[in-house]
C-alpha cells in the first residue's frame, strides 16, 4: 500500500460510538520507544516534530489523480470563486521551477462536469483519522491557541526556500531509515503483545505470574526509582481490565479505589501528566476510553489548511500545490474548503501560494466554530478574542469582503500576527483591535453575531503543546472559567437581538473540560434568560454533557458539541450556539422583594417571563471553590470542614424543579 493510501483518513467514527473495549495495544509503541525509561513530558512534541520534518518527496504524489477520482472522491464541490486570484507569476520568477516539482496529472474535468457545491453547513463525519503525515509545516497561521510569534520569526522565505529544501531532503533520508526500523520493531512489538493475550487466563496471569497491585510500600519505593516501562505499561492494561469487571477480577480487600489510583499514578508516569490534569481527564471518558485519549495526545493530528475563497478556489489551489508535490486530500464532506496535507516535499508553510494567501494553515477544529457561526454577506461580526486570526479570516471569507469584522484580541502583541495575516489574506473588512473582551459591549455592541473563541487551558491540543500536560493547576482552570463565564456574557450582551439576519454568538474552546464548557454555557443560560442554545449545524461531534460527576446542566446542553483526538482525529474542541432573543422590560425589582422578571420575546413572537439575574456572579463559584478546597485538604491528610450545603445542583435545574 502506497504511503498516500495508507494515509487516507479512515471513515468518520459514529456519533455515538460508545465501544471502547480494546485496550490490548495500550502503549506497546512507547515501551519500544522508551527503551526502560519512563516517559517523559515532552514526548509527544518531540515525536512530532520529527515526524513532520521528513521525508519531502522529489517525485511528489504517489497516487495519480484522475478524473473519476475528482469526480467520485467526496468533498470536491467547489466554492464560488468570489475573490481577486493572487498573481503567482510575479512571486515565482524564473528560477523557480526547482521548487515546483514535476507536474501532476491532477484532473477535475471540467467545471460542467462539477458537482454543485456542497451547502457548507451540510456537514458529516470527519473523515479524519490515520497518522500524522510526512510534512513540513512552517506557517505560522494555525488558529490553534498557541502563540504563533516565533513562527513567524521562523518562517521560510522565498529567499532560503533552497537551502531549506536541501536540508528537508538530507533529514528525509535520515528518517526513512528510521521508518523502517520503526516498522519492524512495531511489528515485533505486535506479536509480542499477541502472545501475552494468548497466555493470559481470565484472572490476569500472566506465564503464571497474578497481577496484584502494589503495596503502599512498593509504591513509595517505585517512587524513588525509575519504573520499569513494561511493569507500568502491563499494570495500566491490568488495572483498565479489572476495572471493567471489578466484582469478578479485583484482589480481595483492595477498593476500587485503591486501582483508580494506581492507575492515575501510571497515566503520570507513563503519559507525563502532572495527577491533578491526568485524573481529570481519566473521569471524561469510560476507563478505556480514557487511555485510547490519552493515546491519541501522543500523536500528531493530520495536518489542515484552509483554502481563501477571498483569492482562489480549492481545486486551483490543490492543483497549484499538487504541482510542487505536495501530496493532499479534501479533508471530508462537511467542509468544502478544507485540504489534508499527507506529504510536501516542501514547507508548506512557505510556498508561494502561501505567502499569496491562498491558505491558511488551521487545524481542522477550527472550522468548527466559524461554521457554526455561519456569518451571511453584509453584516457585522465581533470576533472577541481572534489573533492569530484563523477564524477571522475564515469568517471574512464567509461574508465574502462584506459588511465588517471587528478582530479583537486582549493581547496587543499577538495582534501583530493577527494584522499580518488579515492582509496576507486580502480581508478588506476587518478591522483590529485590542480590549480585554470584557469591556464589550461598552466599547462597542450592536453585532448580528459574536465569535467567542475563548481563552482556555488547552486540553484538547495536547498533542501540539505538550507542556499542557505538566503546568495545570486547579488554580488554573478555576480562573480560566471565571474569565470565560465573565467573556461569554459581554458576548452575548454585544449581540443584537433585533438583527434582521442574525442574533447568535458561539462560544468554543480548544479544551475538553467540562469547567470551561458545559458549565461556562449553563452559567450563560441561567445569568441571562434571553438567550437559548440552538443546533450548531455541525453534524458530527459528541453531544454535550446534560450532567456530570454530580452537576446537572440544562437539557439543551446536549445541542453543543465536543470534538476529540481518539474519536474525530481532530484537535479536542468544545462549539455551543446561542441565539440571542429580544429582552423586554423588567417586571419587578429587587427592591420589591421578589426576583426580577424578564419579558423575553422567542422566536415564534410568544412572551415568556424568565428569571432576570444580569451581573457576573463570583458566589456562583464559591461552592465549587470550596469543594476543591476541600480536596486538596483530604489529599494532604487533613480532614476537611463539613460541607455546608450541596454544591452540585446547578441553579438552572434548581429553577426548573
Ligand atoms: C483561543 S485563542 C484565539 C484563537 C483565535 N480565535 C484564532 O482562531 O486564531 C484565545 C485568545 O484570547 C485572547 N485573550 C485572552 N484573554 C482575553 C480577554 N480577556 N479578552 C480578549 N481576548 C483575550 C488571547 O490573547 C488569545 O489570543
Amino acid at each position: 500500500m502506497g504511503r498516500r493510501a495508507k494515509n487516507k483518513q479512515a471513515p468518520p467514527e459514529p456519533l455515538d460510538r460508545k465501544e471502547y473495549t480494546s485496550t490490548k495495544k495500550l502503549g506497546k509503541r512507547k515501551a519500544e520507544d522508551l527503551d526502560d525509561k519512563p516517559r517523559p513530558a515532552k514526548k509527544s512534541k518531540d515525536s512530532a516534530s520529527a515526524k513532520s520534518n521528513s521525508k519531502p518527496s522529489k517525485t511528489g504524489p504517489r497516487v495519480k489523480f484522475t478524473e473519476d477520482d475528482a469526480n467520485s472522491s467526496e468533498g470536491w464541490e467547489d466554492v464560488q470563486d468570489e475573490g481577486v486570484i493572487g498573481d503567482l507569476d510575479s512571486l515565482l520568477g524564473d528560477e523557480d521551477d526547482d521548487f515546483r516539482g514535476p507536474v501532476q496529472e491532477f484532473d477535475f474535468g471540467s467545471d460542467e462536469d462539477e458537482p454543485e457545491p456542497a451547502p457548507l453547513l451540510r456537514g458529516r463525519k470527519s473523515k479524519q483519522s490515520g497518522p500524522a503525515p510526512k510534512i513540513v509545516p512552517t506557517g505560522s497561521d494555525d488558529s490553534s491557541e498557541s502563540d504563533s510569534e516565533d513562527d513567524e520569526e521562523d518562517r521560510i522565505t522565498i529567499a532560503n526556500m533552497a537551502a531549506r529544501s536541501r536540508a528537508l531532503d538530507e533529514k528525509a533520508a535520515a528518517d526513512a531509515e528510521l521508518d523502517i526500523a520503526e516498522q519492524q520493531a512495531a511489528a515485533a512489538s505486535d506479536d509480542e503483545d499477541e502472545d501475552i493475550d494468548m497466555e493470559e487466563d481470565v484472572n490476569g496471569d500472566i506465564d503464571g505470574a497474578p497481577f496484584r497491585l502494589p503495596t503502599a510500600t512498593e509504591r513509595e519505593e517505585e517512587k524513588i526509582t525509575v519504573p520499569d516501562v513494561h511493569t507500568v505499561q502491563r499494570r495500566m492494561r491490568e488495572c483498565v481490565r479489572i476495572l471493567g469487571k471489578f466484582k469478578r477480577l479485583a484482589e480481595k480487600g483492595r477498593p476500587r479505589a485503591e486501582y483508580i489510583e494506581q492507575l492515575v499514578a501510571d497515566i503520570c508516569s507513563y503519559y507525563g501528566y502532572n495527577e491533578f490534569l491526568a485524573e481529570k481527564l481519566l473521569h471524561l471518558f469510560p476507563i478505556p476510553e480514557a487511555i485510547e485519549f490519552f493515546e491519541a495526545n501522543e500523536a500528531p493530528r493530520p495536518v489542515t489548511i484552509r483554502t481563501n475563497t477571498l483569492r482562489t478556489r480549492r481545486r486551483d489551489l490543490a492543483q497549484a500545490l499538487v504541482n510542487r508535490g505536495v501530496n493532499l486530500e479534501p479533508i471530508g464532506k462537511w467542509t468544502n474548503v478544507g485540504l489534508q496535507v499527507f506529504e510536501s516535499s516542501v514547507p508548506i508553510g512557505a510556498t508561494p501560494e502561501y505567502l499569496a494567501g491562498h491558505y491558511m494553515l488551521q487545524a481542522a477544529s477550527s472550522f468548527l466554530p466559524v461554521i457554526a457561526l455561519a456569518p451571511q454577506p453584509n453584516e457585522r461580526v465581533l470576533d472577541m478574542a481572534s489573533a492569530p486570526g484563523g477564524k477571522t479570516t475564515h469568517i471574512a471569507a464567509l461574508l465574502q469582503n462584506t459588511g465588517v469584522v471587528f478582530a479583537n484580541d486582549a493581547n496587543k502583541a499577538r495582534t501583530k500576527s493577527l494584522t499580518a495575516n488579515v492582509h496576507r489574506l486580502g480581508c478588506k473588512n476587518v478591522v483590529v483591535c485590542s480590549y480585554d473582551g470584557r469591556e464589550f459591549p461598552k466599547v462597542m455592541g450592536g453585532f448580528d453575531r459574536v465569535l467567542l473563541d475563548a481563552p482556555c487551558s488547552g486540553t484538547g491540543v495536547i498533542s501540539k503543546d505538550a507542556s499542557v500536560k505538566i503546568n495545570k493547576s486547579e488554580r488554573d482552570f478555576t480562573l480560566l472559567s471565571h474569565l470565560q463565564k465573565q467573556l461569554i456574557l459581554c458576548a452575548i450582551d454585544s449581540v443584537s437581538p433585533e438583527s434582521k439576519t442574525g442574533g447568535y454568538v458561539v462560544y468554543s474552546t480548544c479544551s475538553v473540560t467540562v469547567d470551561e464548557n458545559e458549565a461556562v454555557v449553563d452559567y450563560a443560560l441561567r445569568k441571562r434568560p434571553n438567550v437559548k442554545l440552538v443546533e450548531t449545524g455541525l453534524e458530527f461531534g459528541r453531544e454535550g454533557f446534560t450532567s456530570f460527576r454530580g452537576k446537572v446542566f440544562s437539557p439543551s446542553l446536549s445541542l453543543t458539541r465536543r470534538f476529540y483526538p481518539h474519536v474525530h482525529n481532530m484537535d479536542g474542541f468544545y462549539v455551543a450556539k446561542f441565539r440571542v432573543e429580544k429582552r423586554a422590560k423588567a417586571k419587578k425589582g429587587p427592591d420589591d422583594g421578589a426576583e426580577a422578571t424578564v419579558e423575553v420575546v422567542l422566536e415564534d413572537g410568544t412572551v415568556e417571563n424568565k428569571q432576570e439575574d444580569v451581573a457576573f456572579d463570583s458566589d456562583e463559584d464559591r461552592p465549587y471553590l470550596e469543594e476543591a478546597k476541600r480536596r486538596r485538604m483530604k489529599a494532604k491528610g487533613l480532614r476537611p470542614p463539613p460541607r455546608t450545603k450541596a454544591p452540585a445542583v446547578s441553579a438552572t435545574a434548581k429553577a426548573s424543579a
